[in-house]
């Protein structure tokens, strides 16, 4: 595989306390030293950053940054991007070193979402403790697993579809269509495609709805314990509407992760889980879920 995991996500912010606050204090991430006063850096493990947010005139998610395994994958995947008649620009070696990554590059899928691409990591081995008592987020062995997944939006659906497993070597986990619109005749259904690129049930997902302002549907985070999501919870529903709940608790079927959605101040949610499938991705036979959650996930917007 090209891509072995979500390494990080870059983030773009008009006020970096907002995002200080929500991070640290709701999601219980750990905030790292940075070298800018610019970029605010958050942990969730012995990786140095795992969010790079930086101020800027948006609020967004500005791209995420996928981890190759080693050189030889790394330029594989500049190669096939470029085969594939996507943008390839390459980083200097400052903008590397400030990601503590060893090369890195940018592209973009055929819907126009930006990526960076990486190999190497630069770690200090801090070690990662919660401002909120969070006992810690599930990112596997090393770190393999990535830091969660995002899902994007892919208007054409199938070309995008096909570019992540053809190109950077994703393989389909499950594929979905839900009714949002009540599943009458006039209801075509939303297009889902949740994609692996290492055991995690899919580290990285695609609607087949319209481009998001905010550059993404949602980003996923696994917390080691239930309690860590019930405890988060309270904080959101203690928030008084400061943090807003996108979706009540509830646990999904495809990847049975027991979660809740909350806005980030990127525009985009959060969502925080636990107990997520890990698959075997040599084995894994992918499936087509007729359905969103088991319970719960009682989602704002279909109340608005
Ligand atoms: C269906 C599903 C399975 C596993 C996940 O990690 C997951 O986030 C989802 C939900 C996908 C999707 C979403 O992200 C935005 C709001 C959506 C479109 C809904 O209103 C139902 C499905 C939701
Ligand atoms: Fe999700």
């Amino acid at each position: 595989m090209a891509v072995k995991s979500l390494g990080y996500l870059v983030i773009s912010a008009r006020n970096l306390d907002a995002w200080r606050d929500f991070a640290c204090n709701f999601a219980g991430l750990m905030e790292a030293a940075s070298d800018r006063d610019d970029v605010a850096l958050f942990r969730i493990d012995d990786r140095p950053f795992r969010l790079w947010v930086e101020k800027a005139d948006r609020d967004a998610l500005v791209a995420p940054g996928w981890e190759c395994a080693d050189r030889d994958d790394f330029e594989s995947a500049l190669a096939k991007l470029a085969a594939a008649g996507r943008p390839v620009e390459r980083a200097d070696v400052m903008e590397a070193r400030a990601r503590k990554v060893y090369e890195l590059a940018r592209s973009s899928d055929p819907a126009g979402n930006p990526m960076e691409l990486f190999y190497g990591r630069f770690v200090d081995y801090a070690p990662f403790v919660s401002p909120a008592g969070v006992s810690g987020f599930v990112t596997g062995d090393n770190g393999d697993m990535g830091l969660g997944h995002i899902v994007l939006t892919a208007p054409d659906f199938d070309e995008t579809h096909r570019f992540y497993k053809e190109v950077l070597g994703f393989g389909d986990t499950d594929l979905g269509r839900f009714y949002l619109a009540g599943g009458g005749p006039d209801d075509a259904g939303v297009g889902f495609a949740f994609l692996h690129c290492n055991g995690r049930h899919h580290s990285l997902a695609l609607g087949q709805m319209p481009e998001n302002p905010s550059g993404a549907v949602h980003m996923m985070l696994e917390v080691k314990a239930l309690e860590d999501v019930g405890r988060a919870y309270d904080r959101v529903l203690n928030s008084k509407g400061k943090v807003h709940l996108s979706a009540t608790l509830g646990r999904h079927v495809n990847d049975k992760m027991t979660s809740f959605y909350m806005r980030t101040p990127g525009g985009f949610d959060l969502e925080y889980g636990w107990n997520g499938l890990v698959i075997d991705p040599a084995t894994w036979v992918p499936t087509t879920s007729l359905s969103v959650s088991d319970w719960g996930h009682k989602w704002a917007h279909e109340s608005e």
